[in-house]
């Protein structure tokens, strides 16, 4: 769940590329890279690091031009080298730039195909450079010196049957303008919307709708899934319905974790499905212990306030900030390698005593995914004086990998994985534990009006909704992206490709 960004404007738009950057930091912050273009000439910085990090005045000032993209990344796929920041650039045809979120499940394939048959040679082992060479050679296919639409759109219709996963993209080409597209089932989310400038219209296209707030552009729509964009450098928009949708199935974990709440996804708010989240649990806790005991209900920062409060506020119990977060710490989950992850936990939250002593307290998470947060913080709880310490989590458990952008690769580091509620409450330290039912979730997101009425739901059922997940493809994802594997592969490759300033 990487943060993808690209702008046409009329003047200069690195600083709103920045903007948006900084606003999508919380779906990836482990490299950040932005590509401009001006008189043909592309202008690239990237790097490992956090966005404030990776780009000083002296880049900005060096990414010049009307129309550039942006990502943010967390890696889901290849290295973490920073190699693998995106965007990614090929030279032929054009000159093309790429930014994606998501996650190829076919990558194996397709990147024997670039090799052997699009006689393309990819230097990294990310499923987007990958991805960009393939769409580099559909687009090589029309023999043009300028594109047309329709060439541009051909070209990703060839492209869609060739990739399979999740994957929300926009690309840049040279002397053209943005390219924007979503995978067939809009498993990762994308939007766009505009700005009314005195010099005309700007248009920008992005993970999140906040991303849109932030620079004063309108959202117009979400892309629909297999839907393509194209905007020419010059302000002109086309859209087109590439490939027929199959079954329209958004990732339901953006609701529960990825998104930043004041996000609208596909017709659905981020908070509005958080609070519901809180309702229906707070139904459940009445339902399995009408004569509950709970004394306060204190949630973990700061994804599940939302639904924490709205869950107080239906059990009619007393809700309390009794964790304080450190600002300066980012987001855990997403962090690479569980040392980290496990040290940053204790930096990044600390208990207020005097909202635990003597009380039986309910902490509420959105999510436990590895068990990192929450093994913690019972035991902070406990520490801090609490009689009894229960534990709810607005999602069900999680007991399946993510293959679709989410780096839940390996079936063995999920605490749910193979465990009843009973084993993981024991092994969390809680006095109980209750987990959100799938159907519940469910209903939590959908919204009159929307058009999704399913979800991609595989951490929680195992059901793939892209029907190519074999017991092998996740097997081998197992050996390749546990922890173990992982840290041996931070080994620095080359970047060859465009300079990066
Ligand atoms: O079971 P785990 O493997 O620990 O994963 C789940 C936890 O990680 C996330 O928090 P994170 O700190 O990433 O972000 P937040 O500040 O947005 O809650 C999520 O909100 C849970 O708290
Ligand atoms: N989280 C993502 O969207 C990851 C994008 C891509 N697969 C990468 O690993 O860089
Ligand atoms: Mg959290």
């Amino acid at each position: 769940m990487c943060g993808i960004v690209g702008i046409v404007g009329k003047t200069n738009v690195n600083q709103a590329l920045y903007d948006a950057l900084i606003v999508l930091q919380h779906r990836g912050q482990d490299a950040a890279g932005i590509v401009t273009c001006k008189d043909n000439k592309l202008f690239l910085r990237k790097d490992n690091g956090l966005v404030r990090d990776v780009f000083h005045t002296r880049h900005m000032q060096r990414l010049v031009g009307n129309y550039g993209i942006g990502h943010v990344r967390y890696p889901t796929a290849g290295s973490s080298s920073s190699a693998e920041a995106q965007p990614f650039y090929v030279n032929s045809p054009y000159g093309i730039t790429l930014a994606h979120n998501g996650n190829l499940t076919n990558v194996e394939q397709l990147s024997k195909e670039t090799y052997a048959s699009d006689l393309r040679h990819v230097n990294t082992t990310s499923d987007s450079e990958v991805l960009l060479n393939a769409f580099a050679h559909e687009l090589a296919k029309s023999k043009k010196l300028h594109l047309a639409p329709d060439d541009i759109f051909d070209a990703v219709t060839t492209l869609y049957r060739r990739c399979s996963g999740g994957f929300a993209v926009v690309s840049m080409i040279l002397g053209h303008g943005i390219v924007a597209f979503r995978d067939p089932h809009g498993i990762r989310p994308i939007v766009y919307g505009h700005r009314q400038t005195e010099l005309g219209m700007e248009y920008m296209v992005a993970s999140e709708s906040v991303a849109l707030n932030v620079s004063g552009f309108t959202l117009i729509r979400d892309l629909a899934p297999g839907e393509a964009l194209y905007i020419t450098e010059d302000g002109d928009l086309f859209t087109k319905q590439c490939v027929e949708v199959e079954k329209f199935t958004p990732c339901i974990f953006e609701y529960v974790y990825l998104a930043r709440p004041d996000s609208i996804m596909d017709g659905i708010s981020v908070y509005k499905s958080r609070l519901k989240m809180g309702e229906k649990l707070a139904e459940k806790i009445l339902r399995e212990r009408p004569n509950h005991d709970i004394d306060v209900v204190i949630p973990i920062p700061d994804t599940s306030r939302t639904s924490a409060l709205e869950l107080a506020n239906h059990l009619g119990v007393k809700f309390r900030e009794g964790f304080m977060k450190n600002r300066y710490i980012g987001r855990t989950f997403i962090m690479p390698g569980q040392a980290e992850r496990k040290k940053s936990v204790r930096q990044k939250l600390n208990a207020i005593d005097l909202e635990f002593k003597d009380k039986n307290v309910l902490l509420v998470d959105d999510s436990i995914v590895r068990g990192t947060t929450c093994k913690q913080i019972v035991q902070m709880a406990r520490d801090a004086g609490a009689k009894k310490v229960y534990f709810c989590s607005a999602a069900p458990a999680v007991r399946y990998p993510n293959v679709y952008g989410i780096d839940m690769p390996s079936v063995h580091e999920l605490i749910a994985h193979n465990r009843s509620t009973e084993e993981v409450a024991d092994l969390i330290g809680t006095d109980w534990l209750i987990y959100q039912d799938l159907e519940d979730l469910k209903d939590a997101v959908r919204f009159e009006g929307s058009e999704v009425h399913d979800f991609d739901c595989a951490v929680f059922d195992g059901h793939y909704v892209t029907g190519d997940v074999s017991a092998e493809y996740l097997n081998h994802i197992e050996e390749e992206r546990n922890d173990k594997m992982l840290n041996q592969k931070k080994a620095e490759t080359a970047i060859i490709e465009l300079h990066n300033n």
